[in-house]
């Protein structure tokens, strides 16, 4: 009682709380231990920012590093789908939640494993979310990682500023597909990290032309050559192009990763040179 009086007090003359103050020595604590930490982001929906995320994460963990999955999408949370995840998640004797386990190197937190009813909507406004991405990185079990992938949904709204205010040495790694509606928020978001002063660590193009499986033509379905360009025009670093591939779909909807179900698929063999540069770049 007399600490939440001194704390509010604390508030009122524009001083952090007590509680605040110790949230914050958490996070620092929390990032001190994780290497690097990489933020997954776009302007737009859609264009495969959790797929990235989630098989970028298995990708590093395949190479040996060990692995952090933070989905901070909060309002449609893709990546237990995507990994196959459908437990709740325990908490430890610190009281500190215990990340679902993929393997010995990958660790993943979503919001879907808080929710008892998987098909519950998470109404929250600004603070709320803020308050609960903090909590992913304070009040999780995350240990020794060289890599913390950072999942976000759509746009340049709560949620990345969030991110970029409590982990403000994260890296972006910007997701596109090569056609024009894409690219133009895209472009939106590229100058969200410049004024944030958030580093780039580059453009990722995604559903770039498809292998047709019968003759090996090569399909456009969303055109082509439009991330390289946007790249090239913005002074960003360009990643690499991922193709479309319906292997893609049926892999996330089966809970595997493309990365673990198939090694010579030529998504994966793609984002394999994305992660490399990605390793060569930090
Ligand atoms: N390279 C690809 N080839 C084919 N399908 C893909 C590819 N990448 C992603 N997809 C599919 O596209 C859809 C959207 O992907 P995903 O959920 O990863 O996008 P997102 O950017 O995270 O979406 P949002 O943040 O708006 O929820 C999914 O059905 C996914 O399986």
């Amino acid at each position: 009682m007399i600490h939440d009086s001194v704390d509010a007090a604390k508030k009122a003359k524009g001083g952090k709380s007590d509680a605040a103050q110790e949230q914050e020595q958490m996070i620092k604590g929390t990032l001190s231990k994780i290497k690097n930490k990489l933020f997954v982001m776009s302007g737009k929906g859609g264009v495969g920012k959790s797929s990235i995320s989630a098989n970028l994460a298995v990708g590093l963990a395949d190479k040996g590093f060990k692995v952090g999955l933070m989905d901070v999408d909060l309002h449609g949370p893709s990546i237990a789908q995507i990994m196959g995840l459908s437990e709740l998640l325990d908490i430890n004797e610190a009281r500190k939640l215990i990340p679902a386990q993929k393997g010995p190197n990958l660790k993943v937190i979503t919001m879907q494993c808080l929710m008892r009813e998987a098909d519950q909507a998470v109404i929250w406004r600004g603070p709320a979310k803020a308050g609960m991405i903090q909590q992913f990185v304070s009040q999780v079990e995350w240990g020794d990682l060289d890599f913390l992938i950072i999942d976000a949904p759509p746009g340049t709204g709560d949620e990345p500023l969030t991110v970029v205010q409590t982990i403000p040495e994260a890296k972006a790694i910007v997701v596109t597909t090569p056609q024009e509606v894409a690219l133009a928020d895209v472009r939106k978001s590229i100058n969200f990290c410049q004024t944030v002063k958030l580093d780039v660590v580059g453009l990722v193009e995604n559903m770039g032309p498809f292998s047709c499986p019968g003759c090996n033509t090569k399909i456009s379905l969303f055109k082509s050559g439009g991330g390289l360009t946007t790249a090239t025009k913005m002074g960003i670093p360009f990643l690499g192009t991922l193709p479309f591939d319906p292997e893609v779909v049926e892999a996330s909807d089966a809970g595997t990763p493309i990365f673990t179900k198939n090694k010579s698929n030529e998504f994966t063999k793609a984002l394999d040179a994305v992660i490399t540069k990605i390793v060569k770049q930090l």
